[in-house]
Order: structure tokens, then C-alpha cells, then sequence
């Protein structure tokens, strides 16, 4: 880009290096943001998405490069940043829990202070949650702890769209739709074009491929600390997106069509909350949760966990392993090592006369770094130090580690990259095939198709029961919305 058009730029990141020890986070990156752009980032897990985005946010200053907002150009700091109208909604969602929305509204917006704050506060994130979620039904004086992860990824959204005095230029999406269901992640995009047909600009990171290309006018694609590509997002397909990232576009193997039929449930549930239709799970099946997000799936997936007596059928043992859906709230431990974060499902079999067997934790965490890919220089390592996705991954492997028959999952391939979700899908199907039975509430498409089958949930009731070709985007909406399949 010329110099003079990083006069004009938003935000102008030049040659821009972070390292994290031995880890190259970033090795020369070169970004700018022009206004009325909504850029795409994309790339791997651990590529350096998360870190050029504390960069351009001012909270990281890099050990080499420049970095310029609007023609200025400095060595960055939030302050810095922020004066110049980035905002940033972040992966690890950064909402105070223990107050109220309102009052984290006044934390992020300074300007309502004086008499009267409280009210303008409220009206404020009143009409910017109605403005991009219409139809919301979140109540702007509750606590934030009291929220579900989708309410407050979008009160940390509409709180960052929000202005008091100063209105924002850039936007950083950091994984906005990740806790969203299709339709609210829908609702989100569109506001976002309307955002950047307004001249604002948005830099907007997803694994969601899909939405990248439909929401971009640009498409940067970063690939193990550098930048790999930029171009306009009419030239990308999913397909030459995915090989740019450095992974291999396979084949899904759909589900539905494996005759598990006849096979004895494993677990049941008998109708509940005026719902016509029992759950069953058979050995070796793949079954869906469906339906928008927040209308019952988890509270089933912790029921089924925490009182395995009613639902089980005897004979099928009682190992269950359960990979949570909030991974800052109950997935990971932070203060231990990535190696002890997975090990910790299997340390009934990896106890040994009161000790745990060392070597055999070793191995157990080198076979699930290479399958997995988790990316780490050390499995000792914390496990914060890892990028967001790749402590997905680390929850899912502890999961799968075990030695447990049904294995409940809460939307957990949430942040994990395409080329590693691809790999977890042939690994879930090959452990299924196995007689294992996974349960899996998934707020993507995509994986739902990939079910034997699935359950439409609805106002916290099972609305409809899907079964090999059934599973369809179609009649998942409808009985999402209706309570009928289409
Ligand atoms: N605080 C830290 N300490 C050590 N290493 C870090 C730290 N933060 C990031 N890294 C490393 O820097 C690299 C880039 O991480 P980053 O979070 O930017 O990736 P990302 O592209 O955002 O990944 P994801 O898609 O999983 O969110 C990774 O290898 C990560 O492990």
C-alpha cells in the first residue's frame, strides 16, 4: 500500500514483530484498514490472528514495526488506539460479571458520568442491543453473571457499537458469532454491512467461512505469524480459502445413513416440558442437539451429566466425559500447564499405587498434541499460553482421552480451525464407529448435518426428531422456528 494511502488508512501496521519466547507470534505482518472496509481475517489457530488485533488495539506494543491510525504513527498503546476509535470485542469475552449491564456500559464509555448516568446509560445500550439484535429479550439490569454466553457476547457487542462522545472508525469482531446461533449471528452480519455502508470499518475474524465471504469486502489470510494473502473477498472461494490457510479441503462424511437402529439405547430420557419425544442415544451414534441457541440443549447435555442414574440404562457402566461449552468458566483450569489440563479426564488410568504414572502422561499428551495439532513449543507449558482455539482443542482432547462410553459435548469446536475441525470430525466418526456415543449440541450447520441424528429443540422442549436424509438445513429451521420439520 502507498504512503498515501496509509494516510488514509483507518489503521496502518507495519512490518510488525511479537515474539513470546521461542514463539514467533508475529513475523513481519504488514495490515492496513481502510474506511468503509470490513476486512476478513482468517488463518489457523495459533497463526496470530488474536495477537495483531492486541496490536492494532493498542494492548500489546510489538518489538518491531509501526503502527499508525489515521496517518499518525507511533509505536501504538490503548490510549493511543482508543482516541482514535478502536474498539474491540474480544475472544475471551471481558464483561465485569459481577455487574450489571448498565454499569459495565459506564465502564467501557466514560462519558455517561454526572447526574443521571444510570438512565442514559440504559437507554443507550437499550436501543443499540435493539438495534442490532431486534427481538431481544435482555434485560439491561441484570448482571452480567447471570447472562447466558450468547446474551453476553452480544451486550459486549452492542456496548462496543455504542457511542457516548466519540463515535468508533474500527471495529475489531474478534470470533463474534462464535457463541451465536445462526439466526443472532445473521442479525450481527447485517448490522455489520450496514456499519460499513455507513463509512465505519470492521475487521472481523471467524472460522466460519462462510460468513468471512459474505460479509468482507477484503479477505487477509495469515498463515504462522505472517500474512499469506490479501485480496478481495470476490476472489476467494471456500475452497481456495481453506488451501491458502495450509489446509486440505476433504470430503464430509455425512451421517444418517449408518443402520444403528436396531442397536439397544445407551441413554433415555423420557419426554420432557410438554414435549411429545423421548431422547434416546444408541452405542455408537452421533446425535445432534439443535434448534437456536439458549432453548434447552445445554440444560439437557448437565442433566444428562449430573443424574445418570434416571437416564442411563443399566449395563453401560458410568464413564461420561462432558466438554463444557464456556471454556473460561468451566473448561479450563488457568493456572495449570496445557499437558495437566488434559490429563486430568484420565487420571484414574494414569494412577499408579497412589502416583501418576509420569511417562505415561507424557505419552498421553504427545499422542494428543499430534492428533489434535495442538500448537506448543512444550505441553508444560500454561495453558493460557495458548491461542484460543488451541485450548479448544485441548478440552476436547481431554474429552476424548478418557475411557468414557458416552461423551456430551456443548458447541465445542467453537474457535477451532477448519483444517483441525475436519480432522476431529473423521476422529469422532472413527471413535463412534467404535461404539462410543457422542451427544453434540452444535449452533453450526454443518456439524449437525454431520449426525446420525438429531433433536430440533425448541422453548426447552424437543420440537422434532431428525434421521439420516431429514437432516436438513430446511427442517432444522422450520422446527427451530415453528416446531415442525419442513
Ligand atoms: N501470552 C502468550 N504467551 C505465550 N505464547 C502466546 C501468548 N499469546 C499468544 N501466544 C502464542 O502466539 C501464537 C499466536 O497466537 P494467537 O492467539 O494470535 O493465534 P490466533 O490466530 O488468534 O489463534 P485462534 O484462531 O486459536 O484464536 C500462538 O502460537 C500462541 O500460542
Amino acid at each position: 500500500m502507498s504512503i498515501e494511502a496509509d494516510h488514509q488508512a483507518v489503521v496502518s501496521a507495519r512490518g510488525i514483530k511479537v515474539e513470546f519466547g521461542a514463539v514467533k507470534a508475529l513475523d513481519g505482518v504488514d495490515l492496513s484498514i481502510m474506511p468503509g472496509e470490513a476486512l476478513g481475517l482468517v488463518g489457523h489457530n495459533g497463526a496470530g490472528k488474536s495477537t495483531i488485533v492486541n496490536v492494532i488495539n493498542g494492548g500489546l506494543l510489538p518489538h518491531q514495526g509501526t503502527i499508525g491510525y489515521g496517518g499518525t504513527t507511533g509505536s501504538g498503546g490503548i490510549a493511543t488506539a482508543r482516541a482514535n476509535g478502536v474498539r474491540c470485542v474480544f475472544q475471551e469475552l471481558s464483561l465485569c460479571p459481577n455487574l450489571t449491564i448498565v454499569e459495565n456500559t459506564r465502564v467501557m464509555h466514560a462519558g455517561l458520568s454526572g447526574f443521571g448516568w444510570r438512565q442514559r446509560a440504559l437507554s443507550l445500550i437499550r436501543a443499540k442491543l435493539d438495534e442490532i439484535f431486534p427481538g431481544n429479550h435482555i434485560d439491561c439490569t441484570s448482571t452480567v453473571g447471570e447472562l447466558s454466553i450468547a446474551e453476553r457476547q452480544m451486550v459486549e457487542i452492542a456496548i462496543t457499537f455504542a457511542a457516548v462522545t466519540d463515535t468508533p472508525k474500527l471495529v475489531i469482531l474478534d470470533e463474534p458469532t462464535s457463541s451465536l446461533d445462526a439466526g443472532l449471528a445473521e442479525q450481527l452480519l447485517a448490522h455489520v454491512r450496514r456499519y460499513v455502508a455507513a463509512g465505519g470499518a470492521v475487521l472481523l475474524i471467524s472460522h466460519i467461512l462462510g460468513e468471512i465471504l459474505s460479509t468482507s469486502s477484503r479477505i487477509v489470510v495469515m498463515k504462522d505469524g505472517r500474512v499469506v494473502a490479501s485480496r478481495p473477498a470476490a476472489e476467494f472461494t471456500v475452497h481456495s480459502l481453506v488451501e491458502a490457510m495450509g489446509s486440505v479441503v476433504k470430503e464430509r462424511a455425512r451421517g444418517g445413513a449408518r443402520a444403528l437402529a436396531d442397536a439397544p439405547p445407551s441413554i433415555e430420557r423420557a419426554p420432557a416440558f410438554g414435549s411429545q419425544i423421548a431422547f434416546k442415544a444408541r452405542k455408537g451414534e452421533i446425535i445432534g442437539l439443535a434448534g437456536l441457541g439458549g432453548h434447552g440443549q445445554t440444560d439437557m447435555l448437565l442433566d444428562l451429566f449430573r443424574d445418570r442414574s434416571s437416564n442411563w440404562l443399566p449395563g453401560h457402566g458410568d464413564a461420561i466425559a462432558f466438554v463444557a461449552g464456556d471454556r473460561a468458566l468451566n473448561g479450563t483450569f488457568p493456572l495449570w500447564s496445557i499437558l495437566k489440563n488434559l490429563s486430568i479426564g484420565s487420571l484414574p488410568h494414569l494412577a499408579r499405587m497412589s502416583t501418576i504414572d509420569e511417562r505415561g502422561e507424557q505419552a498421553l499428551g504427545t499422542d494428543w498434541k499430534n492428533r489434535m495439532e495442538i500448537r506448543t513449543p512444550d505441553m508444560g507449558n500454561p495453558i493460557l499460553s495458548l491461542s484460543g482455539g488451541n485450548q479448544q482443542k485441548v478440552l476436547f482432547a481431554r474429552a476424548l482421552a478418557t475411557r468414557a462410553e458416552i461423551v456430551l459435548m456443548d458447541d465445542p469446536m467453537r474457535g477451532v480451525d477448519i483444517g483441525t475441525k475436519q480432522e476431529v470430525y473423521a476422529i469422532l466418526r472413527a471413535e463412534a464407529e467404535a461404539g462410543r456415543t457422542f451427544v453434540w449440541y452444535s449452533t453450526e450447520m454443518d456439524e449437525i448435518c454431520l449426525c446420525d441424528r438429531v433433536y430440533v429443540f425448541r422453548d426447552g422442549a424437543i420440537v422434532a426428531e431428525l434421521a439420516g436424509a431429514e437432516i436438513e438445513e430446511k427442517n432444522v429451521l422450520a422446527a427451530s422456528f415453528s416446531g415442525e420439520a419442513a
